[in-house]
């Protein structure tokens, strides 16, 4: 998903009084280039070249609404995600959780400090310091529930909605606990690392004493500076990767793809959605030692254009019953992109990045891959069958192995002065 096709989300300006007040904060060096604040500055080749924001480094993408933002949100470059597990039994904890943690990811997305600086020198600073004088780089902070949520603990157990099933086991999966599931889960996007592990290590700051980390993994693609046209990103096996994701700006598209209803899901779910996260190992090694044909019969699609096979132009149509002159079907039938597309009657919303964790001593292999996210309405329609599907003959199956799974229920957005779960808790 790219800019190109999402320009539905409202985006702020970083104001001019907001500039100045961070001047107060990290000095008036750290504002060169923040909208406004130029205008202060004597014109030079210099001043202009510093005022560029080509990556949109002083918007601010919303945090209140009727949808949490990071989900139709075009994608930011990096993000860090982590679930967490509830160590606390009462729910009023939680429900103060939450507001603590509404209150400084609205800070946080705005490019504040968590929370009001204290001066006491015998306290810790409030916040850990590391995004002091950034500018907010989209920062978006998105909540979600996993199945565990609504166990015996919190007597919300009748309030699980329906869509969020524990998912089956599917074929070749390769599961481990330490990456997949938890409590809760936190999708921490933005276009600086630093803002985004900032955000999610305050929060897990702030949830000391009621929560821990259960799993954490960052994640990129390639940066909007390096290509400030917003072309489709290519994935770490050189493939542009979300051609065909749903036009999720259309705003009737993400109602019937990715926002729940109360056709399948309760009232307080109304405006939420479902995420999916797999954690989704390449092996890298034996991709690249196969040839360009396997490879793009793997995905269906040509490596450079992207276009499906036998067309020219990535956004051309995916025709499935195309043949070649011997009969044969132009896009081959157990490719990725000819499963996936569920005869176009089955969508999801794709948001993921590329991962890399260094690599596994026992092999020396990369330990890379992919940190699939997609949203949708209700996954027991959408996610599960198509995942079902792939999992039995996709081609891409010789290169990939699913490690780490979670399903979790990402709440409707919160308005200023309510908080994240304010409709359930
Ligand atoms: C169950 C859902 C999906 C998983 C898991 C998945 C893994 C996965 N995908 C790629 C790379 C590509 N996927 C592409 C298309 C595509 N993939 C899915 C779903 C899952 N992918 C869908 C719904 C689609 C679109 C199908 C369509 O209607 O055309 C493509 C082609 C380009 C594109 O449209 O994005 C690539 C490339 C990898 C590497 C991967 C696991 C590691
Ligand atoms: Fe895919």
């Amino acid at each position: 998903m790219n800019d190109k096709h999402l320009e539905n989300t409202t985006a702020n300006k970083f104001t001019r009084r907001e500039a100045l007040k961070l001047a107060g904060v990290g000095g008036i060096g750290l504002l060169l280039g923040a909208t406004g604040v130029n205008t202060l500055l004597p014109s030079s080749p210099k001043n202009e070249q510093t005022s560029a924001t080509p990556t949109g480094a002083d918007e601010v993408i919303p945090f209140y609404g009727k949808h949490q933002s990071g989900i139709i949100t075009p994608m930011q470059d990096f993000i860090c995600m982590g679930a967490f597990d509830l160590t606390t039994t009462s729910l009023g904890d939680v429900r103060s959780l939450f507001q603590s943690w509404t209150q400084a990811a609205a800070r946080m997305t705005a490019g504040k400090n968590v929370d009001e600086e204290s001066d006491h020198a015998l306290l810790p600073p409030v916040d850990t310091g590391e995004a002091m004088g950034l500018r907010p780089m989209k920062l978006t902070i998105t909540f979600g529930l996993g199945a565990s949520f609504f166990d015996e603990r919190f007597g919300l157990a009748s309030k699980r909605p329906a869509p969020l099933v524990d998912l089956p086991r599917f074929n070749s999966d390769e599961m481990r606990k330490e990456w997949s599931g938890g409590d809760i889960v936190v999708q921490v996007c933005a276009n600086d690392p630093q803002v985004a592990f900032h955000a999610l290590r305050n929060l897990a700051r702030i949830a000391r004493g009621k929560a821990v980390l259960h799993w954490l993994q960052e994640g990129f693609q390639r940066t909007s500076a390096s290509d400030p046209t917003g072309s489709t990103p290519r994935n770490l096996l050189g493939f542009k990767d979300g051609t065909n994701n749903p036009q999720v700006s259309d705003p009737a598209t993400a109602n019937e793809v990715v926002w729940a209803n109360t056709a399948e899901s309760p009232a307080w779910m109304a405006g939420g959605s479902y995420m999916v996260m797999r954690r989704i190992r390449m092996r890298i090694e034996v991709w690249d030692r196969s040839t360009l044909t396997d490879q793009e019969n793997t995905f269906g699609r040509h490596r450079l254009t992207g276009a499906p096979l036998g067309k020219a132009n990535e956004f051309d149509e995916l025709e499935l019953d195309r043949k070649d002159a011997k009969g044969k079907p132009v896009v081959p039938v157990n490719s990725h992109a000819a499963l996936a597309h569920m005869e176009g009657k089955v969508k999801i919303l794709r948001r993921g990045y590329s991962y890399s964790s260094g690599m596994d001593l026992k092999t020396g292999q990369l330990d890379a891959g992919l940190l699939f996210i997609c949203y949708n309405r209700d996954p027991r329609k959408q996610f599960i069958p198509m995942q079902q599907k792939l999992a039995s003959v996709d081609r891409l199956n010789e290169y990939i192995t699913h490690v780490g799974s979670g399903l979790y229920a990402c709440l409707p957005g919160a308005s200023e002065g309510g908080y994240i779960g304010d409709t359930l808790f």
